[in-house]
């Protein structure tokens, strides 16, 4: 999208959720800086009164600031110059969707392009707006809570369509990706995670995928055969992460979420195309590559974090890349033209389930002692690291184009896993295990760690830990800091180059889920960070559950949270004096 490009050249906005179609959350802006950081105070800030998780975070463009809430997805315009609200907008949405999102009432925010702001309601329901006023200019229903779909993610604007995703992983829902018309909300395509080749939009001989160390056609039914019967139409594969956009090669990067359900003993097979990371061609939905990076899923290690696009050097040689950060504790680096295989190797040392990914095969290997089946009694396979929450969750890491490096907010939890057998309901819950998660053992006793990471090499260069995990998106700049959040409510910037010094830290009203923004008004650069606990890992105080096994397994996990947090929806802005 033209307009859209532009927007994102000028670093005074914050035009797209991730900053840009790279999804690398990196701002050129340098007037907060790592020696005058610590000066840093709040400019101002606004309540957005509604309590549960705020996850990602405003856009600004021109003067105007646009933020979003959870559930019932309330959207304020509001001038940056007098901090008044210019209009906002409140969706009439039937609350019966709530108890069918199963990670908070959460959403990740607008996205905007050619005047028009564009919100993806918790009902499914995507609505267009006049960003001038307000108005409604179309909407068009994405799918239908009745059978647990539901929406959580931020639309994105690449060309000229909105492309969105799909949650309902834990409600058999069939995942997919669908690209609407920019001006009037008609259907351009839609291409399913799952099912028939035409559904997926693949073509059995030109869709690549690694195979034996090579790039190979994925061949006929590829999705089909590795599912018993039909139940690749519960099948999950949901779509509710942070695409990014190659402009040159017109392809958009997702990756997909967990096969339901999540009793692996009830689906043999690999399950395809579950838990795959994708490159498809945004006008069409044609599918270039896919690869698979966990076959047959035991663990709920949905796949559906950012891609990040980047060119850094891989062994030697100048790369176009795409990054990736799994739940299941591996991270991904492959060619993003090709989607050949360059890196996999684990960024939380904690993980057990699999020693390493074999780079022939693509596999992981998987250690079978941490195996999950439920094979005529159950069983509870304990001490599983990483937990269903992953390594690292839906919060978005960041690129620093200046020093090739990757700042990733990663968890640090285990669990024990013991899956059970589920009938199929339509919208009803289709879990089908029951978790507990605890802080990693034998780690430096937090349940977190902030690190940088080598996507060349697969290594990390530095760790900082924290108390919980980091659930909130990173910021880097050309002001050589790196910012994020923390559960208990910090905002924490660091050295870019050395981010085991913290150099600013604020609490602000209540832990942080969203992402760190910036942005630039009248020659003064902001940072800007939505606090609101809640999400998968606030979800005890979010939704009031105490049973450590509630919220699925996170409760537990979590319980120590309320010592030190409390619910509310506040945007912090600070600034230096
Ligand atoms: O399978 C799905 O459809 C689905 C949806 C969502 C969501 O929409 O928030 C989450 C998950 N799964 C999930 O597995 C998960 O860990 C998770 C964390 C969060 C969050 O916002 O903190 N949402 C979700």
């Amino acid at each position: 999208n033209a307009d859209l490009a532009k927007l994102i050249k000028d670093p005074k906005n914050w035009a797209m959720q991730a900053g840009n179609f790279e999804n690398q959350r990196y701002s050129t802006l340098n007037q907060i800086n790592k020696s005058n950081v610590k000066n840093m105070k709040v400019a101002w800030t606004f309540s957005t009164g509604v309590l549960r998780g705020h996850e990602g975070g405003p856009l600004v463009i021109g003067g105007m600031l646009f933020v979003h809430t959870p559930f019932p997805n309330k959207v304020f315009a509001i001038d940056l110059e007098t901090q008044k609200i210019v209009w906002k907008y409140e969706p009439k949405q039937d609350p019966t969707v709530i108890p069918v999102m199963c990670c908070d009432t959460v959403n990740r925010g607008l996205a905007y392009a050619e005047g028009k702001i564009l919100l993806q309601q918790a009902d499914t329901v995507l609505v267009a707006l006049d960003a001038k006023t307000g108005k409604k200019l179309w909407d068009v229903k994405n799918g239908d809570p009745k059978i647990g779909e539901t929406n959580t993610q931020a639309p994105h604007v690449f060309k000229d369509k909105v492309i969105t995703g799909i949650s309902g992983g834990e409600f058999g829902v069939r995942g997919r990706v669908t690209a609407y018309d920019l001006n009037t909300g008609k259907m351009v395509w839609k291409g399913y995670s799952t099912g028939p080749d035409a559904e997926m939009l693949m073509d059995p001989e030109k869709t690549m995928t690694w195979t034996n160390g090579k790039m190979a056609p994925v061949g006929k039914d590829s999705s089909l055969k590795t599912w018993q019967g039909d139940q690749w139409k519960i099948g999950g594969g949901s779509t509710w992460g942070w695409y990014s956009y190659d402009p040159q090669e017109n392809l958009m990067y997702y990756g997909t979420g967990n096969p339901s359900t999540w009793n692996p003993s009830q689906r043999p097979g690999d399950n395809k195309w579950s838990m795959t990371l994708w490159a498809r061609d945004v006008d069409t939905g044609k599918v270039r590559w896919v690869y698979q990076m966990t076959p047959h899923d035991e663990w709920d290690f949905d796949g559906v974090n950012e891609v990040i696009l980047a060119d850094i050097d891989v062994k030697g040689k100048k790369r176009k890349v795409a990054v990736h950060f799994d739940r299941n504790g591996f991270a991904y680096t492959l060619d993003r033209v090709t989607g050949e295989l360059l890196v996999a190797e684990k960024f939380d040392p904690k993980v057990n389930w699999a020693t390493h990914v074999d780079m022939n095969t693509g596999r992981p290997q998987v250690v079978a002692k941490y195996s999950t089946r439920q094979n005529g009694e159950d069983v509870n396979t304990k001490g599983i690291c990483p937990a269903a929450l992953g390594s690292k969750d839906q919060q978005p890491a960041s690129f620093n184009p200046k020093n090739g490096l990757f700042y990733v907010p990663t968890n640090h939890v285990c669990m024990d896993y013991e899956p059970f057998r589920v009938e199929y309901t339509a919208g009803q819950p289709y879990v089908g295990a029951t978790l507990s998660m605890f802080p990693a053992p034998g780690s430096h006793g937090g349940m977190g760690n902030f690190i940088t990471w080598d996507a060349g090499k697969g290594k990390i260069v530095q760790s900082k830990p924290e108390k919980f995990s980091v659930w909130s998106g990173t910021l880097v700049t050309a002001g050589g800091i790196a910012c994020y959040g923390t559960l208990e409510g910090y905002l924490k910037c660091v050295d870019a180059d050395d981010i085991k010094k913290e150099l600013f830290k604020f609490k602000t009203p209540s832990g942080i889920i969203g992402n760190v923004t910036t942005w630039e008004f009248k020659g003064k650069q902001y940072i800007g960070i939505l606090s609101g606990i809640g999400g998968w890992a606030g979800i005890g105080l979010a939704a009031g559950l105490e049973k450590s096994t509630d919220g699925l397994g996170a409760v537990g996990g979590y319980a120590e949270l309320a010592n030190y947090t409390e619910l509310g929806g506040v945007m912090t802005v600070f600034a230096l004096p």
